[in-house]
């Protein structure tokens, strides 16, 4: 398994007492799947993004990423683990206003001291990917909604990370365009062999997934290997 939560529990200080937003959760996310977590507003889904990502540490269980057991990481080695294993796509895409899309891509692999050339390539081939080749030299302010949210994930996959975790990517976008985007997003997780996490309110796409969980209460309703295709 390239992504697994173990058992996971997290809890956040509630007043004098403890909220428990994860309750036990455990998943497994082999490399190549995409999975969908569902569920209402508050059951979990950020915080079960956050473990992942390993933004934020469990109270209790374990998180594999990519063969690394996270337990046992410091601060800066975590931060390396999810530089070059995760990559995270944001539901506001953030995109830099003065940079062009490919540099906004190429943008992450000068954060981990790649080569300039290399970097550009690479951004380029990411573009075409996701259907933005002739978009390359625009700022944000003129590309759409949908173009926006390509560049956003043609950036997490800049360092080719095996793990992609994505945070509501539909949200702002019509029928159509999120229809789109999980199209690209499910042919990538093949094509790239990434273990996709999708956290998602739209129940409208989710055939185009491996297995869709449902999150309540910081529970885990369905398993994993429930498959939609
Ligand atoms: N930093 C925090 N401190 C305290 N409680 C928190 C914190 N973050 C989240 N919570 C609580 O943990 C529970 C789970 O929140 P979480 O954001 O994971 O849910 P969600 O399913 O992603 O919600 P939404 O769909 O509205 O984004 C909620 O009850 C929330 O209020």
């Amino acid at each position: 398994m390239t992504l697994t939560l173990a058992d996971v529990t997290l809890t956040y200080p509630d007043g004098d007492a403890r909220l428990t937003a994860l309750d036990r959760v455990s998943l497994d996310v082999p490399a190549g799947t995409l999975t969908a977590v569902v569920g209402p507003s508050g059951s979990g889904k950020s915080s079960l993004l956050a473990i992942a990502a390993t933004l934020v540490t469990p109270d209790q269980g374990r998180v594999v990423v990519a063969g690394t057991d996270t337990a046992g990481l410091g601060r800066a080695e975590k931060a390396a683990l999810r530089r070059e294993r995760i990559g995270i796509v944001f539901q506001q895409p953030n995109l830099l206003p003065s940079l062009t899309a490919a540099e906004q891509v190429q943008v992450m692999a000068h954060l981990s001291g790649g080569s300039v050339r290399a970097a550009r390539a690479r951004a380029e081939e990411l573009l075409d990917a996701v259907g933005l080749a002739d978009r390359a030299d625009r700022r944000p302010h003129q590309l759409s909604g949908g173009e926006r949210q390509r560049i956003n994930i043609a950036r997490a996959l800049m360092n080719e990370p095996a793990v992609l975790l994505v945070d509501e990517p539909t949200s702002a976008l019509d029928h159509e365009r999120g229809a789109a985007v999980l199209d690209l997003l499910a042919a990538l997780t093949r094509e790239r062999s990434t273990a996709t996490v999708l956290v998602t309110h739209d129940l409208a796409h989710l055939d185009r997934v491996d297995g869709t969980v449902t999150m309540e209460d910081g529970r885990l309703t369905a398993p994993a290997a429930t498959s939609c295709r």
